[in-house]
């Protein structure tokens, strides 16, 4: 099944996933008095592609959150939380979310693999997540899935640094999942590491903090733009 998630993600100029999280793992206010529709204006002004909204309570977020963000826009909406039963995949769907996250360090295999088709079935995509080797060599065939790549470390709440390096060496075994999309997510902080990621091979980037966080956002995505290889020219007609 087409997804749009995939789709848009992958056919995007700035193939980054900006993310609306009320608070940082360390309780810092990163909404900084801005109302959602606020932040997403300013998003879609930055050209996302597509948009991930937390809704785990650490970070502050809520179903209001993700039901609020779904009105005020009509990209495609990847829901960050602990999705962990067919119930819960129901509500993403009725919420409006286009893209469920599905962590792999919470999911036995036999359960990841029944709720991304289960997903797949309500037309959503499955952002699948990982951070070692052994949960990506664990995944099902991911056709039709995202695969993340996250840099910090969600047992900890991501509290910790980001280790960037796990999405390099990761990659290959991303690969061979046979996702469409590979995603390296947390902890992306200086445009030139974000155009590192996407020249090295992957296909989008979820940011959160930096982009709440950054005064000209615009500024951001222009120095990532700059770092990429141009976009092909045109063709002329005649
Ligand atoms: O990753 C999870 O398992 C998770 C579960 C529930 C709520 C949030 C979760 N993760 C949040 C994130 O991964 C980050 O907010 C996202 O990747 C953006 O990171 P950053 O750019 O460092 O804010």
């Amino acid at each position: 099944m087409a997804s749009s998630f995939v789709d848009t993600l992958t056919g995007a100029r700035r193939p980054v996933i900006m993310e609306l999280k009320p608070r940082s793992a360390d309780g810092e206010d990163l909404f900084r008095g801005r109302s959602p529709a606020e932040i997403v204006a300013r998003y879609e002004a930055a050209g996302a592609p597509c948009l991930s909204v937390v809704t785990g309570r650490w970070f502050g977020g809520d179903a209001d959150l993700l039901a609020e963000v779904v009105g005020r826009t009509d990209l495609p909406v990847l829901q960050k939380d602990f999705i962990t039963n067919a119930g819960k995949l129901r509500a993403a769907s009725d919420l409006g979310a286009s893209a469920v996250l599905l962590t792999a360090a919470l999911l036995p295999g036999a359960a990841l693999a029944r709720l991304a088709e289960r997903a797949l079935a309500l037309g959503l995509t499955p952002f699948i997540e990982v951070a070692d080797l052994a949960e990506v060599e664990a995944l099902p065939s991911c056709e039709g899935c995202v695969v993340a790549v996250n840099n910090k470390d969600i047992r900890v709440r991501e509290r910790g640094d980001a280790d960037l390096d796990r999405s390099r060496r990761l990659l290959p075994a991303v690969r061979r999942t046979g996702t469409p999309c590979p995603v390296s997510a947390s902890g992306i902080d200086d445009p030139r590491v974000a155009a590192g990621l996407l020249n090295a091979g992957y296909a989008g980037l979820l940011v959160g903090t930096r982009l709440l966080r950054a005064d000209r956002l615009e500024s951001w995505c222009e120095e990532l733009d700059d770092l990429r290889p141009a976009p092909p020219a045109p063709r002329r007609a005649g």
